[in-house]
């Protein structure tokens, strides 16, 4: 793997999917006054923000700040309460008819949420799968590809992931850390617009975690994938990320460059949480 190349689209393919649109700065998501509660507990409050596409955003803020929540509304493991939340032209959380939006089914969730990938703590791998057929069971069984086109671009994937050698292995003969490699390239296989990244080194023995987040720094810099990142890895989050969110108490109270954020932030509690972190 290297990052010295002009930028690629991991979801370029030769493959009968439709290829994702341009990275052309545009809107890719947006949450307009999301609101998310659990009985009295209101973990996201009309929030409002977006993603451009191609960048890379980073979450940080306090544990419970409802950071991991909007990963979940994101891939549709909870619905918020009230709100919208947009990915490319599509209301993720609505249906446009004829300019009127009603609660979205579940044929429509399913097909915008296709633009989305997501890599979890855990890594989740099938145990009874080969490495390989980890990464090609979606692509063939969601996306319709013939097992040769899902093995073909398996193959390219673990090969990003420095895995080349490793598709014929079982998870359980891999380390966690090539086990979240592999969870990284069978996301990756369902071509998403957006990568969502969840604590992905936080369940990691700490020697593991360097070869995983090199994985990942060298996607955000050799690709035009975007991310939208929630990490404790601060170091990581400075490398790769063209705008830092944070926030306290499911609202996000100041946003902005890496450099800004790290070096010089405005808000008192940014100050507080990156001195008891950093
Ligand atoms: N399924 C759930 N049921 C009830 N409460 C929940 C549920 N999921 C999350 N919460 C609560 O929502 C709040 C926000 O949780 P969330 O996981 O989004 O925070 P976070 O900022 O990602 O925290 P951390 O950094 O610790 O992962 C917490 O108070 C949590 O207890």
């Amino acid at each position: 793997m290297s990052a010295d190349s002009t930028p690629t689209n991991p979801n370029a393919s030769t493959s009968k999917e439709t290829a994702n649109p341009a990275v052309d700065g545009s809107e890719l998501i947006r949450f307009d006054k999301v609101t998310k509660r659990f009985g009295s507990n209101t973990v996201l409050d009309e929030l409002d923000f977006k993603v451009d596409s191609g960048k890379h955003v980073t979450l940080i803020g306090p544990s419970g700040s409802g950071k991991t929540t909007i990963l979940r509304l994101l891939m549709t493991l909870m619905k918020p309460d009230e709100g919208t939340i947009k990915v490319g032209d599509a209301y993720l959380t609505h249906e446009d008819r004829g300019g009127k939006l009603v609660p979205a089914g579940d044929k429509h969730i399913r097909e915008v949420r296709k633009n989305i990938g997501m890599v979890f703590q855990q890594f989740n791998l099938f145990p009874n799968m080969k490495v390989l057929r980890n990464i090609t069971e979606a692509p063939v069984h969601v996306l319709g590809l013939s097992k040769d086109e899902a093995e073909e671009r398996a193959r390219e994937l673990l090969d990003l992931v420095g895995l080349g050698d490793r598709g014929d292995a079982y998870p359980t003969q891999l380390s966690g850390g090539q086990q979240q490699r592999v969870a990284i390239a069978r996301a990756l296989a369902m071509r998403p617009q957006v990568l969502l990244l969840d604590e992905v080194t936080s369940a990691l023995d700490p020697e593991l975690v360097a070869g995983v987040l090199d994985v990942l720094r060298d996607l955000a810099h050799s690709t035009d994938i975007t991310m939208l990142c929630v990490t404790h890895e601060m170091n990581f989050a400075r490398d790769i990320s063209d705008q830092v969110l944070m926030f306290d108490s499911g609202r996000i109270i100041e946003s902005g460059s890496p450099e800004k954020m790290f070096g010089d932030p405005d808000h008192e509690r940014t100050r507080e949480f990156l001195s008891a972190v950093l």
